[in-house]
Parts: structure tokens; sequence; C-alpha cells
């Protein structure tokens, strides 16, 4: 069980408070030019990875502090108890493990007085061999060809994770072996174009659902089984057309698949840490089994640092502090994160929900509501394009938003000056974010460009800059699969860290559940053409127009 806290009493809770209004008027170019040492102070390493934090406005004290905090919070026993299955997810009675799923030194882990590690181990084994079979064409289709295309079926966790590793591991699956779809809108259209692309008699349907009673994934699953059907015309068919990746076994031999294409995992696997266990099937297909295994090497890495660190080393407990420096105090409500790398485009999308979807809770531990900011709103795009796009407000809007910039020292595509020119802009960001540009020095550039007095005099404070906006880097030499595991398993402990501090649940997510049972109530309401009065004005104005709409 994990020990509960307020947030708020944790003695150094007051005196981050009272530091806190010491330093936040100080400007972070002063900070820097009173310690040459700052990025020394302030950067980390862990394995190709470098998280350089020295662009935050802290200093010594702030991190001394922030520190403080995670002891007084029992972090470590916290670490401690996620690793080891303790049921530390108590409101559904559950251990949260997926370090198990990557526990690549096999040492026990025991939930329930079993060790989990066998089992994990047979349905990594499950996946090695179907996934060389698939890749090699040994696998055949029902009329004997190979598999071509693989589309996965699943929504939220069960999609986001795939879909991200994946695109960020593309140049991994240069042999071509495979093309991988994903279809998770409950809207037809995304079944209906990725069909388009695709033959029944070459293709392999992944339905993705840890509990597969989702109902866009089983909308979807159910149109794909059918257009296939159309095709095949014959249920046998299906066995080697259609696998699941589940926990719940009963609902996977009702939908027609064959146990033996059966992937399961288990309930301690939260659906949006799950890209790790059989739902990575689509990953080990596309990229192959062995490359999958440097996925999960690099967060089982991660997961060691993690542990066995000290707090003031440890790169998920630096960026949780830092992250808990600006929502607690200086109010921030947001966090941006900019990956300077094509490959990951998704990045931020996948941990939209890692970290909104674990952290965005109002109810401490104890069951009382917080009074106290908990999880930040996650956002992001790539770099460069969000420069042209929203960077506008994070230089010079009223808010704060503390952002994290990640990019690889090498390409994987290295070409021209591409990858240089991608990697000025790295720089140049968090450098102006963190100067700005004052008006004086804004006036001495128009000057120079030649503009007079009161020309200067009008423009100048447009052009200034504030800065004092903070920034993380997270430098990595090259986008491989191994650093891409330890990538997202920092930010997963990251999110860990902020929600044991917080005093939060970070596994369960029962605010995903009202829309869907109101969806399940109003569904029956749209099959005629009977006006609707059961809900308040604004709904049943709404249904009633779509009724008329669909009349015309
Ligand atoms: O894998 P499943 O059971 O289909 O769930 C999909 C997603 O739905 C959610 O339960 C939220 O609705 C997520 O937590 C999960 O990742």
């Amino acid at each position: 069980m994990l020990a509960n806290h307020r947030f708020t009493t944790l003695p150094a809770f007051s005196e981050l408070q009272a530091h806190f209004d010491t330093l936040k008027e100080r400007h972070m170019r002063d900070l820097f030019a009173e310690d040459p040492e700052r990025f020394t102070t302030f950067s980390r390493r862990f394995e190709d990875i470098l998280l350089d934090f020295s662009k935050n406005r802290i200093t010594a004290e702030t991190l001394q502090l922030l520190l403080q905090l995670a002891e007084q919070a029992e972090l470590k026993s916290a670490i401690g108890k996620m690793m080891s299955g303790d049921k530390i997810n108590r409101t559904e009675d559950r251990a949260v493990l997926h370090v198990a799923l990557r526990n690549r030194s096999n040492t026990p882990i025991l939930v329930d007085g079993k060790d989990v590690m066998p089992d994990v181990n047979d349905v990594l084994a499950h996946m090695k061999s179907f996934t060389e079979q698939i890749r090699s064409g040994e696998w055949k289709g029902y009329t004997g060809k190979a598999i071509t295309d693989v589309v996965n079926i699943g929504i939220g966790g069960s999609d986001l994770g795939p879909v991200m590793v994946t695109e960020a591991l593309k140049p991994y699956a240069d042999d071509k072996k495979l093309r991988v779809h994903f279809v998770s809108n409950v809207d037809g259209v995304h079944i209906y174009e990725t069909l388009q692309t695709v033959q029944p008699e070459t293709t392999l349907f992944l339905i993705a659902s840890k509990t597969f009673t989702t109902q866009e994934t089983m909308t979807n699953a159910q149109t794909a089984r059918q257009w296939f059907l159309d095709a095949a015309k014959d249920e046998a068919a299906i066995a080697k057309h259609f696998a699941a990746l589940s926990t719940n076994q009963k609902d996977v031999a009702k939908f027609g698949i064959d146990p033996a294409n059966m992937f399961g995992f288990w309930d301690w696997v939260g659906g949006r840490y799950s890209l790790w266990s059989a739902i990575g099937l689509s990953i080990a297909l596309y990229v192959g089994f062995d490359t999958f295994e440097e996925l999960l090497a690099g967060a089982h890495a991660m997961d060691q640092h993690f542990q066995n660190t000290d707090l003031d080393q440890n790169l998920p407990v630096i960026l949780a502090l830092v992250g808990i420096w600006y929502n607690n105090f200086f109010g921030a409500q947001t966090e941006a994160i900019l990956p300077y790398d094509q490959y990951m485009h998704r990045f931020a999308a996948y941990f939209q929900q890692g970290d909104m979807e674990s952290n965005g809770k109002s109810v401490d531990r104890d069951g009382n509501p917080v009074d106290y900011q908990t999880g930040p709103i996650i956002w992001g795009e790539p770099g460069t394009n969000g420069q042209h796009a929203f960077y506008q407000l994070i230089h010079q809007g009223t808010k704060l938003i503390p952002c994290d910039f990640l990019a690889p020292a090498i390409s994987q595509r290295p070409i021209g000056e591409h990858h240089k020119i991608l990697m000025a802009n790295f720089f140049a960001q968090p450098e102006a974010l963190m100067n700005g540009k004052t008006e004086d020095e804004a006036g001495e550039e128009l000057r120079k460009a030649g503009k007079n007095e009161d020309e200067i005099k009008a423009l100048a404070p447009f052009k200034a800059f504030s800065g004092n906006r903070p920034t993380n880097s997270i430098l990595f030499k090259k986008l491989t699969p191994r650093t891409l595991g330890s990538l997202i398993a920092l930010y997963e402990h990251k999110i860990f860290t902020q929600g044991i501090i917080w005093d939060i649940f970070s596994f369960d997510q029962w605010g995903v559940e009202l829309g869907k049972q109101l969806a399940s109530r109003i569904l029956p309401e749209l099959h005629d053409n009977t006006a609707v009065s059961t809900h308040d004005s604004s709904t049943n104005g709404l249904m009633n127009a779509f009724k008329d709409m669909r009349k015309e």
C-alpha cells in the first residue's frame, strides 16, 4: 500500500513557497551570468541521453527543496512498491507492472505470491515465433499467399503506443517486410479508408483491446471481419487472418478468433502502459522481434536507473520535480513536448494519454478533493513545424509554458544540411526563450536597420521578448530502439513520480466512464425518428436537429 500524505502539508512544500517568493522575479539571464558552471550543475546523463535542465527558473536551493519534497512523499519506497508488484492501483485493486514486461534481467516479480515472469516470457516467446512466421512469409493466408499488411484495430493505449513507436522506428523497417496500418476511430471513415489500401487474402488483423469490450474497437473489428468474410466466404479462414491482443479470453473466443492466435496480458498492465505487452505485436511485426527486444531493453535500463539511482541524479525524478515547480508554484497549466525529430511526430500525442489519463485526477489517495493542481495539460508537435505555428505564444504570450525539447545528435536520414539546420533551431529556441530580448536590444537592432527614433519607440515594445521562459533540453545520440525505450520509460516514470508526490492514484481512469455510459444510453435513441426529450434542452435540441437533418 502506498503511504498517504497531504502534498501541501509536506514541510518542503511551505519552504518551496517561501523560496518561490524570493526567486519568482529573478531572470535566468542573471542566473547564467552569475554561475559559469550552471550547465554542469543542472545537467545529467543516462547512457546516450543528456538532460539539460539548466534553462529553468531554479537555483541549487530550489533543487534541494524539490528533492526533499520527493523524499518526504516517500518516493523511494513507492518506487520499490511498484517494482515489487504491490497493488498500488488501489481503486482497481491491481499491481502496476509494465516494468515486468521489459524486465530483461528476469528477476522474479510476485503478484499474489506468484512470479509473473514465466507468463511474461511465454507471451514474448509466442510473439517471437508468430512474428518470425509472418515476416518470413511462412505463414500463409487463406489463398496461400504471404501476409503483406497488418491492420491493428485498437484505441487509446491499444493504439497510441504502437502508432508512436512504429513511426519512430520506421528506419528499422527498411527491409519493408510488412506494411502496418492503424484503425482507431469509430468513425467509419477510418476503417473504410484503411480497407481501401489492403487485400483480404494478404492482410492480418490484430484486434488490440485489453478488455475486448471497447465499443470503438469492437465495432471496427466486426466491420473488418465482415469485409474479410465477404471475400473469403469461409469462417475457417479467420484463423489465418485475425489475432487478438487482450486479457479477455472469453470474448476473444466468442469473436471467433483461434485461441492459438490470442496473445494475452494481465490486469496489472495499464492500457496506456501496454505497448511493451502483446499490444506491441504490431511493432514487433513491423520492425522485427530483435528490434522490439532492444526497445524493451532500453526501457528496462531506464527502470533500473529510476529504481537504483539517487534522486538528485535520477532523470525521471528531476523531470518530475521541475514540472511540479511550474505546475504548483508558478501556476503553469500546460507543458509542451517538442521533439526535433520527424520520426517522433506522435510522441507528444502518446504522452497526452500517458500523462493526462494518469494524473488528470482531483481526489487524493484518501478520497478527499485536492486543493492544489495535479496533472498538466500535455501537448506538442515536432519542431521545426511548431515554430511556424504556435511558438509565438510561447515566446511572447501571457502564459508560462514549460517546454521539453528533444533531439538526436545523429539523424537517421543524413541528407545534406538538413540535420544541422534542424539542430540550429533546436539550440536556438531554448536560448531565445531563456534570454529573450530587451526593448533596448530591440531598439538597437531597429537603429541598425535604419529606423528613426520615433519609429524605434513605436516598434521596440512589439519586438522585445521577456525571456525567462523555461525549457528542458533532451539531447540523445540517435533514435535507436534502445534509446526510444529509455525515453518512453523516462516519461512514464516522471508521471509516476508526480502522481506519488501529488498523492493521487495514477493508474486508474474512472474519468472516461461517464461519457461512455451516456453514449450507450443515447445510441438506442438514435435508431428512429422519434423526438427526444429525456436529456437537457441542449442535448435534446442537438439530437433532434440531427434527426431532422437526416430526413432531408
Ligand atoms: O484496450 P481497451 O480495453 O480496448 O481500452 C482502450 C483504452 O480505453 C481506455 O480504457 C479509456 O477509455 C484507455 O485507458 C485504454 O487505453
